[in-house]
């Protein structure tokens, strides 16, 4: 049947917000409305006549809500095909009235957890009855019109007007397909809590909200964002975020989040090129800028304080495509909005997920994120002078920038202040010179200077190379065969090493 005129339908919903103009509607069509205990109630203080589903079964509801809908007279109602001979003499010898439009809003299981409550009240958060409704409806939809959500209210009560009380099939369709998006979303939820920490090894994912993107990494390239950027962020300014603006968007979180202290730090391509600490943010934001002013031109920024006056007077300075803060003072506001496409991101503090994953050949790998930071109790001295306190600072500092460098990497810092980097290179030899070239090339003297990579010296080249730029102390997990040639070269030229036994590949 193509046009279907609703002369029936089933409402049973957890929130009864946002109703009203539906059944108002249905009203006017003179419907036949069955509903559940609550709703009933709610539908009855809206002048609305309703049959109790209990009438309808002729059973009432029991174990405390878990069985109220579940019953052949509801679900016949539903499922019996409407051009089939036999399904309509059978709902005739059975009496079962047809419904045609299902109305249902389910219990809130993701909500229920979020909200940490106990394992027994969040599995009575398991709708049954509801998800049972709405796998039914859809499943006819050549006959039935199932509304499977709240957010979907309005665009029905337009489609009802539009038909004059009617339905289409192409419409009936597209609400079956949006139904069960809803149930397999909410089946994966309940999956993903049941699961945690059993011997089941499944990857399931299913997220719900999907921003699409100009472009991916290169205009050529579609590409969507799946997830609510809105739940960590408030966008105070600025275009839409891009696909690789996101991607660094992600780094800057992860690296801002290694400090206590003011800090600032510049990303370009999801590598630091500044990365600085200081009394103030101002003053990080400058040290952080200082590393390298020329790659952060176009860069994504990270400061962990709100961006007063002060810092946005300098900010503003710069050409960067985002700016994150958790807050901004209104002056600053005002003064970085000055130019309409700079992204500005105040960050709510909210906790991030502990997993990542992505996709590779012809599947997905996930792993635990690289939550390890180093502080000076993880370090072991190996070698025959024991750096400074000035030194353990810096080398503190420069293993934090360090695990967020793309391998292989050496980073070059003091206590307060990145200094340079050699970025994903292929030998660690290339790296550490890509750092020596940048650090002269911005005047920085290394002889106060530190030096962190990210993996062991497979060969002492590396701490050699490093000496006779100037470096005077070390921090890397060691595990090498040869790690005691490091040492001994170390020890002949008074430079100190630490191992951390942690190695921060990131690829
Ligand atoms: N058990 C059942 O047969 C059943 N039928 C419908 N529900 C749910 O009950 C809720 C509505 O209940 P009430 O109208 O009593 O407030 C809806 O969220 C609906 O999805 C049920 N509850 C849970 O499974």
């Amino acid at each position: 049947m193509q046009s279907v005129k609703i002369k029936s339908a089933l409402i049973s919903v957890y929130y009864k917000d946002r109703l009203e103009p539906l059944v108002e509607l249905l009203k006017q069509h003179n419907v036949t409305i069955y509903s559940t205990g609550g709703t009933q109630a709610f539908l009855e203080e809206q002048g609305a006549d309703v049959v109790a589903v209990e009438d309808l079964t002729a059973y009432p509801s029991i174990f405390g809500g878990r069985v109220k809908t579940l019953h052949p007279k509801v679900f016949g109602g539903i499922l019996h095909r409407r051009a089939n001979e036999s399904d309509l003499s059978e709902r005739e010898q059975y009496e079962i009235p047809p419904i045609d439009l299902v109305v249902v809003d389910l219990y809130p299981f993701e909500e229920t957890v979020a909200s940490g409550a106990s394992e027994a009240d969040v599995i009575e958060k398991i709708d049954i009855g509801g998800i049972s409704l709405i796998r039914a409806a859809a499943k006819n939809f050549q006959d039935v019109l199932i509304v499977s959500s709240r957010e979907q209210y309005d665009e029905v009560v337009e489609l009802l007007k539009e038909k004059d009380g009617a339905t289409e099939l192409a419409d009936r369709k597209r609400f079956a397909a949006k139904a069960f998006d809803i149930s397999s979303n909410y089946d994966t939820h309940i999956f993903n809590y049941l699961s945690k920490e059993q011997d089941i090894h499944v990857f399931k994912q299913s997220v719900r909200e999907a921003t699409p993107l100009r472009y991916g990494e290169n205009p050529h390239q579609q590409a969507t964002f799946f997830g609510k950027l809105e739940d960590l962020f408030e966008q105070l300014n600025g275009k839409q975020l891009s696909y690789n603006n996101l991607v660094d968007v992600d780094a800057a979180v992860a690296l801002g989040a290694e400090f206590e202290e003011p800090a600032v730090a510049i990303l370009k391509h999801t590598n630091a090129c500044g990365c600085a600490t200081g009394e103030n943010i101002k003053e990080a934001y400058l040290n952080a800028l200082s590393t390298d002013p020329v790659s952060a031109f176009g860069g994504v920024i990270i400061a962990n304080r709100t961006i007063d006056l002060g810092a946005a007077e300098e900010l503003n300075k710069l050409f960067f495509e985002v700016l994150i803060a958790p807050d901004f003072d209104a002056d600053a506001l005002d003064l970085l909005r000055t130019k309409k496409n700079r992204i500005l991101l105040k960050q709510k503090p909210v906790e991030l997920p502990a997993k990542q994953f992505k996709t590779l050949l012809n599947g997905v790998i996930e792993q635990d994120k690289d939550l390890k930071t180093e502080t000076e109790a993880d370090f072991k001295t190996v070698t025959k002078r024991e750096p400074s306190a000035e030194e353990k600072k810096a080398l503190v500092f420069a293993a934090k920038v360090c695990k967020h460098t793309k391998s292989n990497t050496i980073v070059f810092a003091t206590d307060k202040m990145m200094i340079s980097s050699g970025v994903g290179q292929t030998s660690r030899v290339d790296a550490l010179r890509q750092a020596i070239e940048k650090a002269k090339g911005f005047g920085f003297d290394l002889s106060n200077t530190v030096m962190a990579s990210d993996a062991f010296f497979p060969f002492p080249d590396c701490v050699e190379i490093a000496d006779q730029a100037g470096i005077k102390a070390v921090v890397q997990p060691g595990g090498s065969i040869k790690d005691q040639d490091s040492i001994d070269y170390c020890d002949a030229h008074n430079m100190a090493m630490v191992m951390t036994g942690v190695r921060h590949f990131k690829h």
